[in-house]
């Protein structure tokens, strides 16, 4: 093995000379961009990502173009499409924050998402192969999870893997897999502390595992390199109320990522971490980062043993009666933190209620047995 080669992104013409397997999921799965920038990274993943539907997502100021090279099939919906599509609920979608990107999980009608950042290439894997982190996602998706017992294997699933000795045979089923939480080569996702005192750190280490996160444990969800089952939990994927004319950012998909682990442990869904590696070029600024953040980084300390604490009744048997209970727990309890998360409660509802006007069938249908 040689780890150097995890040091360098896949050039396109390395992308390019892959073989070009059969595009799994083309017509049930959107990719979800959020951008201020140009997409000409999407040259670099033209082989993996060309056969798909992209939705993009352009914050930021709407008059400015954003070119899409071609070849692209894609929707692009700026901040004046979403005020016209939403009206007063637009509200609840943030500016000027990458947080706005779950606005592009509400308008698809497919059953799968996958987001990536624009800063985010094509890695390569410790033999020097170009990582194709989308059909590694799919394979994610597609194998259950193992929520209810450790599997000291790791994912038991994977090809050359099974459930170890003592493993109770009536939980190798396992539990449909309504998460994939892909990792970062090179510029880890780190906060701005962090980043501060680390400025030269680069992720190298290619740990070549998938495990699901077991029940009851939360963790801190990248929106870098996500896909989900929108079906079974794309409700719980708002990623909150940040950037532009608020206390708070960088904390978009951390929300979301608490939401949606209760949620997913109270509907007997599973949440995978670990491969796939993308390669994150570019480092934010630390400094605009700690002022987005530093908020955050102490009333986490309230938020984490909120969600801890957190128990859903049985009669919520959907995505949506989940979000609804968690989002009065949230302005009952969180509240006192700061008036920031009365508004967020508020929020809450009124993405599910735009969610629901824009996904009537969703409405109806239960997401997941709890
Ligand atoms: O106001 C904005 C700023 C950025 N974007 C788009 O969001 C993506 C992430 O932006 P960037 O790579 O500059 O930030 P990072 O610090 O690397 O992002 C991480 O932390 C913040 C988020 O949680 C994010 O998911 C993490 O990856 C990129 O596509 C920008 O174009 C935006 O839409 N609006
Ligand atoms: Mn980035």
């Amino acid at each position: 093995m040689d780890y150097k080669k995890v040091t360098e992104n896949a050039t396109p013409e390395e992308t390019a000379a892959m073989p070009r397997g059969i595009p799994l999921l083309k017509d049930e799965l959107d990719i979800v961009i959020p951008t201020i920038r140009n997409l000409d990274f999407l040259e670099m993943w033209r082989p993996f990502f060309e056969p798909y539907h992209l939705i993009i997502v352009q914050d930021g100021d709407p008059s400015k173009t954003i070119n899409v090279p071609d070849g692209f099939d894609y929707e692009l919906y700026n901040r004046n499409d979403i005020n016209r599509i939403l009206g007063p609920k637009a509200s609840c979608i943030s500016f000027k924050d990458s947080a706005c990107r779950c606005f592009g999980y509400m308008v698809s009608k497919k059953k799968y998402i996958f987001t990536i950042d624009d800063d985010c290439f094509v890695g390569k894997d410790p033999s020097g192969k170009p990582i194709n982190a989308l059909e590694q996602h799919i394979k994610n998706i597609l194998s259950p999870s193992t929520p209810l017992f450790f599997n000291t294997l790791y994912d038991p699933f994977r090809e050359g893997a099974d459930f170890v000795r003592g493993y109770p045979f009536s939980l190798r089923e396992g539990v449909p897999t309504a998460v994939s939480h892909g990792l970062w080569l090179n510029i880890p996702d780190y906060d701005a502390p962090t980043q501060l005192v680390k400025p030269r750190e680069r992720n190298t280490r290619y740990v070549d595992m998938v495990l699901t996160i077991p029940k009851g444990t939360l963790f801190p969800m990248c929106g870098m390199n996500l896909a989900f089952d929108r079906h079974l939990i794309g409700p719980a994927m708002y990623f909150g109320l940040m950037g532009d004319g608020q206390p708070i950012g960088r904390y978009d998909d951390m929300w979301a990522g608490w939401c949606t682990k209760v949620i997913c442990d109270h509907l007997n869904l599973g949440v995978k971490t670990g491969l796939p590696y993308i390669f994150h070029s570019k480092a934010s600024n630390p400094f605009v980062n700690l002022k987005k953040e530093y908020k955050g980084i102490f009333w986490q300390e309230d938020i984490i043993p909120f969600f801890q604490a957190v128990t859903l009744p049985k009669e919520c048997t959907t995505v949506q009666e989940c979000y609804i209970e968690l989002s009065k727990q949230v302005k009952e309890k969180l509240s006192k933190v700061d008036p920031y998360f009365d508004k967020l409660a508020d929020a809450m509802v009124t993405w599910i209620e735009a969610w629901d006007e824009l996904n009537p069938a969703g409405a109806a249908v239960a997401n997941g047995k709890a």
